[in-house]
């Protein structure tokens, strides 16, 4: 097998095109005794020689020199070559091929009793044994199938030696250049070569074998063994062909029942080699049909096919004839060039297209597992995030929640503190102003005594130096004042010191108080700084103006403060400056209690300005809480809450507005008491000074006149708004105290009453102006230290603004 063109291979292990010419082989089976002279000799692996018959007419030695046919073969096996020999060099091959996709075929050519059937056998054993060694070797053996049929040609009939009770099959053409398929033809599956073994002998045995004279066993027919290997690999699935062929052995005519046989052998021997002869010449056309052998080797001799012929002679000049016949046919035949070609069931071009395919279809699961992976990250990264956004706004609305409810807490907490103690501070406020008015009220008490006792006695000594008040109606001259009236105005003046004395110590109580609640004040506006610092801005104050009233307080007290000064400076103007050096107890003591009342409204003050700040923190905290609080309902709840701490700041501003003004008019009570007891005593002056100048009928200048008229009609007016009925004129100057002296059960209140004491002659007593009376000036409240012209009122002692 010369290969000449090759086309190589996409794998570049085997070529898929290659044109050879067919292997001819030449074994020489062993000579038997019967056979006659040798006259063949193998010369070498490649040659024989055929000893030509010598011709008795001529020289015997020059005639067998030039009848000597040298033959030169691709191979030539001697009598001693053994079945291996002839299979690894002739059949492996073809095995090879056939397993990377290739025709391969041998046949055994020769006459009668040649050898062939013995050659075959083993070739055909040692093939598949080597087809399934390698199909197990090749690491993919479920990638091969082997299937192998067997048939035989007997008499033109064909008999498939497989399934031998099948009868003649016949054998069709496809068309074409398609080979002829033998219908019906089974075509067994091979397992192993085991199987192959029994496979072939069960084909051996039905084979049709008849004794010639060259053969005792001799084969009849023409045997075909096929074995088609399909294998499955990266280029394809290929289809790989063995062909092993037994042909029947030409032989002369002997018995009759053999004529028959033998001219069907003959005559298919016979095309055989008319087709060799075409085949070698390169003939343009070659008759293939005029046996059936023929048709079925189409494919062996003409076609894509690997071919070994392997030539058979027997050695013994009884086969001459045949033994030159088969030479010279087997010279031709190693002429014939067959085009080998790879066989694919899957064409390259449809391969390459699968590939193409294939490729585009990789390509896109490619690009498809990217996008998948791609979106499955993204996936799993938006699902990340929005588990962890989802995990982060569910903990920012906890912590939300959290930070706004301890928030509300913190601020109503606060208020609520803030509320306490402010409401505190304003309880001791008004406390403490009461105190005052009471302070101011025993003050007035002792003055008035004082006063009396400073007039009538002369407390001033004759040294000339200050007593004290005490010391004063003590040990001073009693002159006509009754001893039961300085009794009484002993007891007074001690219970007026006794209590100005409690009243400075419930001052003192209440001051101390006030700081303790102004400290823990200041303590709660600090914390609320520290959650302004930690929340923002706070709104604990509300609208809180609780400073108003603390505001109005210090200045009402410090008004108060002035007005005690002041009043100090009117009685000492009207009694003298002995009046003063009578209270150097009080009056040493007022500026002390003043100056604390002042330190603590200033103190108060301080609060009270913080307070303002935390009330417009607060102002900007509700414009902020929209932006704050994301929530509507919270939003809701906080405006709510602090609408209500508002309302709260207000109620307890107005309750401290409304404190202050109870104490405004407190006050003025006691001032309107202060000038009526002056006006009394001015009074008296003037009554006595007319009586006085009426006795000693002295003239009245008519300036002095005028202003008694004024004074009576001053008088006259003030009285009218009770609606008094009566015209008042100027009466004659009373002559005694008792004769202006009050009835105590005239009035409840002692002021404002002018019934049924005045007389027409007699000068009108100079009562105050009537007033409207406060919730404060009830009876169950006053304490009176009644004279007979004067009333003092005390204050309740630590009443409440609030106080019903
Ligand atoms: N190389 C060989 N070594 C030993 N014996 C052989 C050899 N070749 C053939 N024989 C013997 O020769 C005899 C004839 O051989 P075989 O049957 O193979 O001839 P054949 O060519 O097949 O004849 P036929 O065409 O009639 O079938 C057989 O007994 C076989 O054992």
């Amino acid at each position: 097998m010369t290969q000449s063109n090759q086309t190589p291979d996409r794998s570049g292990a085997a070529p898929n095109v290659t044109e050879e010419k067919l292997m001819v082989a030449v074994r020489v089976r062993p000579q038997r005794a019967d056979e006659g002279a040798r006259i063949v000799h193998v010369v070498s692996d490649k040659m024989l020689v055929l000893e030509e018959e010598a011709d008795a007419r001529r020289d015997v030695l020059r005639a067998r020199r030039g009848a000597d046919r040298h033959y030169v073969y691709d191979r030539v096996f001697g009598e001693d070559s053994t079945q291996g020999e002839i299979y690894e060099h002739v059949v492996a091959p073809l095995v090879t091929g056939a397993l990377q996709g290739f025709a391969g075929a041998v046949f055994a050519y020769g006459a009668t009793g040649a050898g062939k059937t013995h050659t075959m056998t083993g070739m055909m054993g040692r093939a598949l044994s080597h087809l399934f060694s390698a199909i197990d070797e090749s690491g993919n053996p479920q990638g091969y199938e082997v299937k192998m049929s067997y048939l035989e040609i007997y008499n033109e009939n064909i008999k498939d030696l497989l399934n031998p009770t099948s009868g003649h099959l016949e054998l069709r053409d496809e068309g074409g250049s398609s080979a002829p398929v033998v219908a019906g033809l089974s075509e067994v599956r091979a397992s192993s070569a085991a199987h192959v073994a029994e496979l072939l002998a069960r084909g051996d045995r039905a084979r049709t074998a008849e004794p010639t004279h060259a053969n005792e066993h001799s084969s009849r027919g023409h045997t075909l063994l096929s074995v088609t290997v399909l294998g499955r690999s990266d280029s394809g699935l290929r289809r790989g062909r063995l062909f092993l062929i037994d042909l029947a052995g030409s032989e002369r005519a002997g018995l009759r029942a053999r004529r028959l046989e033998g001219a069907h052998i003959n005559r298919s021997l016979l095309a055989l080699a008319n087709c060799i002869m075409a085949l070698s010449g390169g003939a343009r056309y070659v008759n293939y049909r005029d046996s059936k052998l023929t048709r079925l080797l189409r494919e062996v001799l003409g076609g894509r096919c690997r071919t070994a012929m392997i030539a058979h002679v027997a050695p013994g000049a009884g086969h001459r004839e045949t033994t030159r016949s088969t030479l010279h046919y087997a010279q031709r035949a190693a002429s014939i060039t067959n085009r080998v070609e790879r066989e694919f069931l899957e064409t390259p071009k449809h391969l390459s297209q699968y590939r193409t395919v294939i490729s585009e279809l990789r390509e896109e699961i490619s690009r498809l597992k990217g996008k998948m992976k791609d979106d499955r990250t993204k996936l799993q990264e938006d699902e990340a995030n929005n588990e962890e956004q989802e995990a982060k706004t569910e903990q920012e609305t906890a912590e939300s929640a959290a930070h706004l409810k301890a928030l509300r807490e913190s601020i109503i907490s606060t208020f609520k503190q803030q509320m306490r103690l402010r409401r505190r501070l304003m309880e001791l406020d008004s406390h403490l102003l009461g105190l005052a008015l009471d302070a101011e009220k025993q003050h007035a008490a002792i003055s008035h005594w004082e006063a009396r006792f400073n007039r009538l006695y002369k407390p001033i000594s004759m040294s000339g130096s200050r007593i004290s008040t005490q010391q004063s109606y003590r040990g001073g001259t009693v002159g006509s004042v009754s001893g039961a009236e300085r009794a009484e105005a002993e007891v007074a003046v001690e219970q007026a010191w006794a209590e100005l004395a409690g009243v400075e110590r419930s001052q003192e109580a209440a001051r101390n108080e006030r700081a303790r609640v102004t400290a823990q004040l200041e303590a709660v506006r600090r914390r609320g700084a520290r959650l302004e610092q930690v929340s923002g801005p706070q709104w604990v104050s509300g609208r809180a103006t609780v400073g108003h009233c603390a505001a109005g307080g210090s200045e009402e007290t410090r008004r108060q403060a002035r007005a005690v000064r002041r009043r100090g400076a009117r009685l000492e103007q009207v009694s003298g400056p002995q009046w003063v050096s009578g209270g150097p107890q009080w009056v040493s003591g007022g500026p002390q209690w003043v100056s604390e009342q002042e330190a603590a409204r200033d103190e108060r003050a301080r609060v009270t300005a913080q307070l303002e700040a935390v009330r417009r923190r607060g102002a900007r905290l509700e414009q902020e809480l929209p932006e704050r609080i994301a929530s509507g309902p919270e939003r809701e709840v906080l405006a709510l809450v602090c609408r209500v701490h508002e309302l709260e700041a207000d109620k307890l501003s107005l309750q401290g507005s409304l404190a202050a003004r109870a104490h405004e008019l407190r006050r003025r009570d006691a001032v309107l008491q202060r000038r009526d007891a002056t006006r009394t005593l001015s009074d008296e002056i003037i009554t006595r000074q007319r009586t006085q100048l009426h006795q000693l009928g002295a003239a009245i200048s008519p300036e002095l006149a005028q202003l008694y008229e004024l004074y009576q009609q001053e008088i006259h007016a003030s009285t009218y708004t009770e609606g008094q009925d009566h015209a008042y004129r100027l009466p004659p100057i009373s002559t005694s105290m008792s004769e202006l002296a009050w009835s105590e059960s005239s009035s409840g209140s002692g002021r404002g009453s002018s019934s049924g004491s005045t007389a027409p002659e007699r000068l009108p007593r100079l009562a105050p102006a009537p007033r409207p009376p406060t919730r404060y000036s009830h009876a169950s409240a006053l304490k009176r230290y009644s004279s007979d012209d004067s009333l003092v009122m005390a204050a309740p002692r630590g009443g409440h603004a609030d106080d019903p």
